[in-house]
This record gives C-alpha cells, sequence and structure tokens, in this order.
C-alpha cells in the first residue's frame, strides 16, 4: 500500500516522538527502534520497509569474503530494492560486526532506495556519513558482515531494533531514531500527526512565552479556537 504524494511528503516534516504518540492513540505501543541512531543529523528518512534478515554465522556457511552477488540474499537484496524503499535489516542488535558497509550503502542510494536501517553496525561508517543517504544503526565496525552475520532471506516480516517491521510498512526517521508505521494506517497517521505537530509547535512557542501548561497542554476549548483563529489568519484551513 503506497502513501498519497502529500501524506508522504508530510512524514518528511513530523518528529518521530509525534509519529509514536498518534501511533499509541491507534493501540500501538512499540513502534520506536531502540539503539538505532542516524548516521548523518538533518537527514531525515522516509520509505518503505525492505527488509533483509540476518542469523548468525557458522563457519562452513559463511567463509565467504568475496560475496557471490548471484546467491548472497544480501547482494541479491540489494539489487532488488527500489525507489523510495529502506533497507531494513534485523542483526539482532549485533554491532561486533558490520551489517554492509559504503559500496553497498552507495548502490542503494543509486538505485534510489530511501535509505538503510540497521540494528546492527555498519562499516565504512565516514565515508557513508559523506554520502548524501539516510542512514540508521546501532553502531560502527570495521569487521565484514560474514563473521557474524549469515543472510538468510529478505521480503519477510522482522525485528529491528525490537520493533517488528513487515515489508511494505512505513519506516520514519528523524535525529531521535526510527519508527516504523503499519502500513494499513500510515496515511491516516501522516496527516493526523502533520496536524499534531503544528499544534505543538504552537503551543510550545505560548509555552515559551511564559503561560501555565493548564488549560493550554493540553489545549482546553478556548485555547483550541485560539488555535484555530490563529491558523484562519495564516490563511490555513482549519483542522
Ligand atoms: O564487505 C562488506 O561488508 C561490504 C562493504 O564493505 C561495502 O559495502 O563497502
Ligand atoms: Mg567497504
Amino acid at each position: 500500500m503506497r502513501l498519497t504524494a502529500d501524506a508522504f511528503e508530510k512524514l518528511h516534516h513530523v518528529s518521530t516522538a509525534s509519529l509514536t504518540s498518534e501511533l499509541l492513540k491507534l493501540g500501538f505501543r512499540n513502534t520506536f527502534m531502540k539503539g538505532v541512531h542516524p548516521l548523518k543529523k538533518g537527514k531525515s528518512l522516509v520509505g518503505y520497509a525492505f527488509t533483509l534478515r540476518y542469523i548468525p554465522a557458522r563457519e562452513d556457511l559463511d567463509l565467504e569474503v568475496d560475496y557471490d552477488n548471484l546467491t548472497n540474499p544480501q547482494r541479491i537484496a540489494v539489487e532488488k530494492v527500489e525507489q523510495d524503499e529502506v533497507l531494513v535489516i534485523d542483526a539482532r542488535g549485533e554491532v561486533s560486526a558490520a551489517s554492509l558497509g559504503h559500496i553497498l550503502c552507495t548502490r542503494l542510494m543509486c538505485r534510489g532506495a530511501a535509505g538503510v536501517v540497521t540494528d546492527g553496525a555498519l562499516r565504512d561508517y565516514p565515508s557513508i556519513q559523506e554520502l548524501d543517504f539516510a542512514t540508521y544503526a546501532a553502531g560502527a565496525h570495521g569487521t565484514t558482515s560474514s563473521v557474524l552475520h549469515h543472510p538468510v532471506d529478505f521480503q519477510v516480516p522482522i525485528g529491528c531494533g525490537g520493533v517488528m517491521v513487515q515489508p511494505g510498512d512505513v519506516i520514519v526517521g528523524d535525529d531521535e531514531g526510527v519508527v516504523v508505521i503499519p502500513s494499513q494506517v500510515a496515511e491516516e497517521v501522516a496527516h493526523k500527526c502533520y496536524d499534531r505537530d503544528r499544534l505543538e509547535s504552537w503551543i510550545q512557542q505560548k509555552i515559551a512565552t511564559g503561560v501555565s501548561i493548564i488549560n493550554v497542554y493540553p489545549p482546553n476549548e478556548e485555547t483550541k479556537a485560539e488555535y484555530r483563529k490563529w491558523l484562519a489568519e495564516q490563511g490555513e484551513k482549519t483542522c
């Protein structure tokens, strides 16, 4: 299920914190990945999950140093990720070897991918930071993936940072971290969250002038009316 262009764009302008609150209202409590951080601050991420699952490596199967692009699920996945998709890797939170590195990130960027998210590590970390590409990881490690990880399949449900990710779920990242939005609610959540963030930034500006949180955060009917008036003055349609 794909988002409207409007909803996709709005998700670039909402915070992951706000998204977790909107998802909580719908009953989703576990949506924010633990321990997964942006390599590049100020680069937001919005895209559709393309999942890749790693299991622990074993010496008889994972001794390859020259990965076979035709048989290795990691390499096959990299050549399948499409425009606006995010490669989300289940690395079991293991950061003692990389999930992938600079060249594979570059290939994904050139394929039009929106970004890479792993709950493991990335290698070539300083070079990846130089790319104009949204990348999120739990750490940096110079060692190649096959020492620790056996890529086993892709486009299956996975866990990443302690959160379930289904292929096609909407992934949103900001400087705080990464949120997973179940695809069936993503359109609704995008619009509600955008409206919520506008209201909250108006409230924050009001609180910064020294007024009490009482009746303002959360807003009572009077404060809501004041906000609607302000929105109308901005020439915006009210929500
Ligand atoms: O061999 C690897 O782990 C991948 C790698 O360094 C890269 O993508 O640049
Ligand atoms: Mg490399």
